[in-house]
């Protein structure tokens, strides 16, 4: 039996029915390593425009599970979907998928206008729409001015603005983010996440964002996926997550839960929950199902 001291009976609605074509599904997706399994059987629906976190501790298999959308790594079993095309053999570069990742990955030589092109001239666009797009880009991010700049030039927060820029400006299908903010200190970490989760909501563009932190899972998510050891553990809104985690795991890892072992005794409509071997201890309980 797991509860929180403070559970309430809030609930948040259930996500889209079934019937919206998910912008990503994950159908038993299961990746191994030799003997060891990375990615243990994955379901996962993930609405449009829907900003999803992968949340869990360190080896859990987060990134895993976002290079098998990105295609950087194939699936031994399972099928993934994009929009609701099967993708599970489509190389990378065919996926429309932009990605940021924790290191920001730019490319050192060229400018940041440079950067930000870069998706769009391998695609084949014309010079006059790559620059207005690159525009368009640079201005979301608020780096309007910083278009000449090489990326040694710009600050940590600023070289991310610009991955994400590059990442954007292609108009990806998905964009997947690998622990994008974590080597920024804690107050730029806090404006990047509200400007993201702005960012995000003004395109309606489907994320997916990979953390191990549980206060940016909850306060950024439309719903959180907890894993540890290469399985999803729980897949909820942050709320029902905090309030209701399905297991001992979910319990420990997100929010500062108290664990109480013992027996749960039902009189008359009341519940308690009893320490096991001294009746005389117990607790109110309310159970959620
Ligand atoms: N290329 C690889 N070869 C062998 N094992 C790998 C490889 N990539 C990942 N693994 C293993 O798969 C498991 C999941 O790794 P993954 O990188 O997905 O975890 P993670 O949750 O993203 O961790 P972190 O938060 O530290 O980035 C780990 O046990 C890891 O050691």
């Amino acid at each position: 039996m797991l509860m929180r001291t403070d559970q309430m009976t809030a609930s948040t609605p259930a996500p889209a029915s079934d019937k919206i074509r998910p912008a990503v599904q994950l159908d038993g997706v299961t990746k191994r390593f030799g003997d060891s399994v990375a990615l243990h059987e994955a379901w996962l629906k993930i609405q449009p425009s829907e900003f999803m976190t992968l949340l869990g501790p360190s080896g859990c298999g987060k990134t895993t599970l976002l290079n098998l959308v990105a295609g950087f790594l194939g699936a031994d079993n399972g099928e993934i979907f994009i929009e609701g095309a099967l993708v599970t053999e489509t190389p990378a570069h065919m996926r429309e998928i932009g990605i940021v990742f924790q290191n920001y990955a730019l490319f050192p030589h060229m400018s940041v206008a440079h950067n930000v092109a870069y998706g769009l001239k391998t695609r084949g666009i014309e010079k006059k729409e790559i620059a207005r797009r690159v525009d368009e880009a640079l201005a979301l991010v608020k780096l309007t001015g910083f278009a000449d700049r090489k990326p040694r030039q710009l600050s940590g927060g600023q070289q991310q603005r610009v991955a994400l820029a590059r990442a954007l400006v292609i108009k990806p299908k998905v964009l997947l983010l690998d622990e994008p903010f974590s080597a920024l200190d804690k107050n730029l970490r806090g404006s990047m996440q509200v400007e993201l989760k702005q960012i995000q909501r003004e395109l309606g563009v489907t994320t997916i964002f990979v953390t191990h932190d549980q206060g940016e899972a909850l306060s950024m998510s439309d719903r959180i996926a907890v894993m540890s050891a290469g399985r999803i553990r729980q897949i909820a809104a942050p709320d029902d997550i905090y309030r209701r985690p399905a297991d001992r795991f979910v319990a420990s890892f997100v929010g500062d839960a108290n664990l109480l072992n013992g027996r749960l005794v039902e009189r008359r409509g009341d519940v308690a929950m009893v320490s096991i071997g001294d009746v005389r201890a117990s607790v109110p309980a309310a159970v959620h199902c």
